[in-house]
């Protein structure tokens, strides 16, 4: 049996343990089937050892048929013996091989929680640590129950060792609740009594301590339910229960002698000692604690040692053996500074590699809140264009909304201005525009003494044709009429409606004779303008009065009475006639 410190005894049984139970016994071997034969090697690695021993070199000769899962199941194996064998260096090399390379999950796992306690054994307490956090953060994709159950236990058991307690209990409670069917709850109880057991919570009376008991006895678990029944004793010391410690020591000697595993047998003669020395019955003590030394070698270091070297001081300088005191003094100190420092050791790796982590998780948390922060602003900054984008379209919108409105304001305003220059029947000059643009015109003309001709038009008898076709035809020959004059106008004269039938037309630029040329044509245009009403062409004729600016000026008044006057002479002269004023030249009737 190796050298193992007193806790590491204990992890090493219960790691023992949870090995052996990991795959249930299988009962046919042959090597015809070589992942069959391997679970089944797998499953003697402890009950059987020898024989484990002599499969794994079975299969190594047919290493060369073996497919590439099940040789990386054979290097694992290979792994578990070489750890088994002490070589925790090379152990460790092997089960990092099928970590990193296997690519089978449950395998890696199991690795990977073996080499957990490989590395605490070891003391490589940061690498442990490390890689414990590692099998946390793969826990919730473990999804084989055993592979899980596994990763459980050793993390539980390297949280207790860094005196994590209650994380280990909690890791416990989780191997509880999803117990693989080849497992009982023994394991995770006694992790949970270990854990409370460390961090002094535990007395003789804690349910939870029965509890595991009971489970690991149903379970016929003998190194679990003899590990609790040891933490129980210790239990009784802690309490100044000698006398029930040693009723239990010797209930429990018989089955932990014929176990034949050391740790336990150690663990137990201390614990006798330790009780012996506080019911003051030195000789019994001194006797148990020079067992203990009986049973380790010289370069052992571990807590049990420790504790009894402390009782032999106790009991020698009690004795007054000084000598002997201050031997078994400085071994006690050197293995308890060994042990502090050990302690001390697992502490701070734990805290140093969970400072890094939440270093770690701070850089990444700060990171991540920097790309959040980033994504908020390419956000924000989208959001922004977009409603820039929006603002845009919608003043775009608004403006040509505006300009629209605008214009079709314009041209309404433009449509009702033309509307109210012109008459509504005819679509002629109404007579106030028609005036106001005779007035403006004349006066241009005077400035540059240009000429021009006001030409008054009357129809003749219309209230005839009024009464005799209907005030509907009376428009109807007004439109007529209009439009047969438009006929000899030329763009720059005007033309409106003086009111009733009655209509004018002043000719720019224009001499006596184009005037009088102008007018009588328009005379005979409405002369030959045919208007019929059921049949029946309606006879229109027009008298016509001319005035001259050659003659009277560009006064309008005074042009306005001439052309007046003259228009009444063509009436009078018996109408359908052109009559120009009278100091024309001319006095054109026709
Ligand atoms: N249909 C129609 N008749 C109008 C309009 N404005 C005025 N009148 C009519 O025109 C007629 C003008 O009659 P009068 O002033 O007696 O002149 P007239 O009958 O043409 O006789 P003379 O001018 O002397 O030849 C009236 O009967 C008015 O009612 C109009 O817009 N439409």
């Amino acid at each position: 049996m190796y050298r193992l410190s007193s806790r590491i005894w204990l992890w090493s049984a219960l790691l023992i343990m949870a090995f052996c139970l990991l795959v249930p016994p299988v009962c046919a071997s042959t090597i015809a089937n070589p992942g069959q034969f391997l679970d089944l090697a797998e499953s003697l690695r402890t009950s059987d050892h020898p024989r484990f021993v002599q499969m794994l070199a079975q299969i190594h000769r047919e290493e060369p048929q073996l497919a590439p899962t099940e040789l990386w199941h054979l290097r694992y194996l290979d792994a578990w013996e070489t750890m088994y064998e002490g070589n925790y260096t090379k152990s460790a090399t092997q089960l990092r091989e099928v970590i990193d390379h296997s690519g089978v999950a449950i395998l890696a796992t199991k690795a990977s929680a073996l080499l957990l306690s490989n590395l605490g054994i070891n003391r490589h307490y940061k690498e442990a640590f490390e890689l414990a956090n590692r099998l946390t953060k793969e826990l919730p994709g473990v999804r084989d129950p055993a592979a899980r159950f596994t990763s459980l236990y050793f993390l539980s058991m390297t949280m207790t060792s860094a005196g994590q307690t209650d994380l280990a209990i909690q890791y416990a409670r989780m191997m509880g609740d999803a117990l693989p069917a080849s497992e009982t709850l023994c394991k995770p109880f006694t992790l949970q009594v270990d854990a409370l057991d460390k961090s002094r919570r535990l007395n003789s009376s804690s349910p939870e301590l029965q509890r595991a008991i009971t489970a690991c006895v149903a379970a016929r678990q003998p190194v679990f339910a003899n590990s609790l029944r040891l933490i129980q004793v210790g239990v009784y010391l802690r309490e100044e229960q000698p006398r029930k410690a040693l009723a239990l020591l010797d209930r429990i000697a018989q089955e932990i002698h014929h176990s034949g595993y050391e740790p336990h047998i150690l663990w137990w003669q201390m614990n006798e000692a330790n009780a012996y020395a506080i019911l003051g019955n030195d000789n019994e003590a001194r006797k148990a604690a020079l067992a203990v030394l009986a049973m380790s070698h010289p370069e052992d270091k571990n807590w049990a040692l420790s504790e009894t070297y402390k009782i032999l001081y106790q009991i020698e300088k009690k004795r007054g053996h000084a000598a002997a005191a201050l031997k078994y003094y400085e071994q006690f100190t050197a293995l308890d500074k060994a042990y502090l420092d050990d302690v001390n050791a697992r502490a701070m790796a734990y805290e140093t590699v969970q400072q890094h982590v939440l270093a770690q998780k701070l850089e990444t948390e700060r990171l991540s809140q920097q790309n959040a922060l980033l994504r908020m602003r390419q956000t924000l900054d989208a959001k922004k264009a977009e409603a820039s984008r929006l603002y845009l379209a919608l003043l775009l919108m608004a403006l040509a909304f505006a300009v629209l409105w605008m214009f079709r304001l314009k041209r309404s305003q433009l449509r009702f201005k033309k509307l109210s220059h012109l008459d509504g029947l005819t679509e002629i000059f109404n007579r106030q525009h028609f005036m106001g643009e005779v007035e403006r015109t004349l006066r241009l003309l005077e400035r540059r003494a240009g000429a021009a001709c006001l030409v008054f038009i009357d129809l003749d008898h219309f209230k005839h044709i009024n009464d005799a076709y209907g005030h509907a035809m009376g428009d109807e020959v007004l439109r007529e009429v209009v439009m047969a004059s438009k006929q000899h106008l030329r763009p720059v004269d005007l033309f409106g409606r003086l009111g009733g039938e009655e209509f004018g037309i002043l000719l720019v630029e224009c001499t006596r004779g184009q005037g009088m040329a102008i007018a009588d044509r328009i005379r005979l245009a409405v002369e030959a303008t045919v208007v019929e009403c059921e049949g029946v062409a309606i006879a229109i004729s027009t008298s016509v009065g001319l005035a001259f600016t050659d003659a009277y000026g560009h006064d309008l008044q005074r042009l306005c009475r001439e052309a007046d006057a003259a228009l009444y002479r063509a009436k009078r002269g018996g109408r359908n006639r052109v009559v120009a004023d009278i100091e024309g030249s001319i006095p054109a009737e026709a």
